[in-house]
């Protein structure tokens, strides 16, 4: 029997990791601005306080800390970098020491932006480039991972999106909450994602503790696609009208954080490994 402590159980991972079939064994989650409705115990947790951190990884004493509390907003992060900085980087720092002092190993979420725009896609040995705040201070994040004691997971995803649910706040619940209502959605069509399935993103950080894997894994659908097809495609499985779906170029969105036009990870590794992520594509 495993013990968890899942940090930043109120986040679109985090709330599933709770609810995941493989998380039956004792399992804690923590939120920092917004309590969980769940059958675990969930406890408030402000990942920058480093004396709470330890105050609660002590308590729960937990086998392995799967660490998704972040500030996962690319322009938040832009704009105000000690938010990005405290959150992400020393956040992490504060959960690898005080899991360190009970002998548990971190399982960490990361993400796709630190790699920059110098390759299509980009597997686990390469070297990390991040182009904005959000990927830099996710990366500092990793590296504290990376030499933690036990030896901790990264786990990088890129845009996680659920395409058979529409019942959460990530990007695939929005466009199909769109379609539904008869609303046309604007899709960027000049960025290249490898997107991650919501329920592979569960699973495959459940496939990497129960067999307790170390070192970096990229967890994502080995098509690359652009948002715009990836909305079609979400149009198509669920019936909808695909005509609804607009191209826009990525410059419309007004954002401020620089972002590659490749935001591609391949997964060959983990299936290597013997877990087989889902396909988006259905024709
Ligand atoms: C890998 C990476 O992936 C993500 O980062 P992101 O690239 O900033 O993308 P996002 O899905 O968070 O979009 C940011 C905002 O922008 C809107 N949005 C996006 N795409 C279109 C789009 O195509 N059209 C419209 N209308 N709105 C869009 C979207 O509704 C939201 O309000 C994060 O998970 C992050 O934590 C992470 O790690």
């Amino acid at each position: 029997m495993t013990s968890l402590l899942v940090t930043g159980a109120s986040g679109l991972l985090g709330r599933y990791l709770l609810d995941a079939e493989w998380s039956d064994d004792r399992v804690v989650g923590t939120y920092h601005t917004t309590p969980v409705e769940a059958d675990h115990e969930t406890v408030h947790l402000d990942v920058r306080d480093r004396e709470q951190v330890e105050r609660v990884v002590e308590r729960v004493d937990p086998d392995v800390v799967v660490h998704s509390a972040a500030a996962t907003s690319v322009e938040a992060c832009e704009e105000k970098p000690e938010l990005a900085h405290e959150t992400n980087a020393l956040g992490t720092k504060h959960v690898v020491d005080a899991a360190a002092a009970v002998g548990a190993r971190v399982v960490y979420p990361s993400t796709a932006y630190v790699f920059g725009d110098d390759a299509p896609v980009h597997i686990e040995d390469d070297e990390p480039a991040p182009m904005n705040r959000y990927g830099r201070s996710k990366l500092d994040g990793e590296r504290y991972v990376e030499s933690a004691s036990p030896a901790g997971t990264i786990v990088r995803f890129c845009v996680v999106v659920s395409i058979d649910r529409a019942d959460r706040s990530d990007f695939g619940s929005w466009v199909r909450g769109q379609l539904e209502a008869g609303e046309r959605v604007r899709l960027i069509d000049d960025q290249q994602i490898t997107p991650t399935v919501l329920t592979d993103a569960v699973d495959a950080l459940g496939y990497l503790i129960e067999h307790e894997e170390t070192g970096v894994f990229h967890v994502t659908s080995p098509e690359r696609m652009t948002r715009y097809e990836l909305g079609r495609e979400i149009a198509h499985r669920h019936g909808l009208d695909p005509e609804l779906v607009e191209p826009i170029p990525m410059t419309e969105m007004g954002w401020e954080a620089p972002r590659p036009r490749h935001l591609c990870l391949g997964s060959e590794k983990l299936r290597r490994y013997g877990y087989e992520t889902a396909r988006i594509r259905t024709e």
